[in-house]
């Protein structure tokens, strides 16, 4: 049971996967389930944004960090707002591994997300060495840091966060409820310097291996608001049950 007022969110991010039939599966198991106490984002890969009905909210996997123009495979913020899209994940660690995306570049798409009015989902966390070598929080602060620096403290009560320790995501290796609730807890203290208020509400979501059988008990954690999820996403049935633990 919750004792604090935020209310749980859990996204599915599918990455590269996924097709037209699992859209419609995901949508029917979905549509029959009832989860009124917490909310469901969907972020699929962009070519299957036009077949999700208006019932589901939908989020992005990235974003650019231009209006528009000149910029070959790239999508702006005003095309997803046609599609009804709320969400967008930024600083993804598959985008900031693959596509060289530096701390500074996400603080830009952030900022183009939040122009648009829509929901970021701010991606932190750190590889295995980091955390190995004991200079955790202060990796966490810095990709904290570069985002408060550009859009601001009060900008933050518009942001989703997500912990994902990189050495979790797709591994198997969950991180443990208590190791994700320090983190969780390290974060929002370290809003709280800037905000208290913006600390206190603001929804950190967990994510790295979130199944079905251990999201309830990451879930009950005081500082951990829901989670994002990979793998256990392109199941319908792993994904529902995982939303069901939210809805507690
Ligand atoms: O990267 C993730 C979600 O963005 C987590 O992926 P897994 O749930 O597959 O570990």
């Amino acid at each position: 049971m919750r004792t604090n007022s935020r209310r749980q969110l859990v996204a599915g991010n599918w990455k590269m996967n996924g097709d037209k039939a699992l859209v419609e599966q995901m949508q029917k198991q979905l549509a029959a389930a009832s989860l009124e106490n917490m909310d469901v984002v969907i972020c699929p890969p962009f070519p299957y944004f036009g077949q999700f009905d208006s019932k589901l909210k939908l989020g992005s996997q990235n974003i650019s960090e231009f209006d528009s123009g000149a910029h070959t495979g790239e999508v702006s913020v005003a095309m997803l707002k046609e599609f009804n899209c709320q969400y967008v994940i930024i600083g993804h660690s598959e985008r900031r591994a693959d596509n060289h995306e530096s701390n500074e570049l996400v603080a830009l798409k952030v900022a183009q997300v939040l122009k648009a009015n829509l929901t970021p989902i701010l991606c932190v966390g750190e590889p295995e060495s980091v955390r190995e070598d004991g200079t955790l929080f202060d990796y966490i602060a810095t990709q904290l840091d570069a985002v408060l620096l550009k859009v601001g403290i009060s900008q933050f009560a518009e942001i989703v966060l997500a912990y994902e320790p990189i050495w979790a995501i797709g591994t198997g290796k969950t991180a443990s409820p208590a190791q994700a609730q320090e983190v969780h807890a390290f974060i929002r203290g370290h809003l709280a310097k800037q905000d208290d208020k913006i600390a206190a509400n603001i929804v950190i979501l967990y994510g790295g291996s979130v199944k079905g059988n251990n999201a309830q008990e990451l879930f009950s954690q005081a500082d951990v608001d829901g989670g994002l999820i990979g793998g256990a996403s392109l199941n319908p049935e792993d994904f529902l049950s995982i939303c069901q633990a939210a809805n507690q």
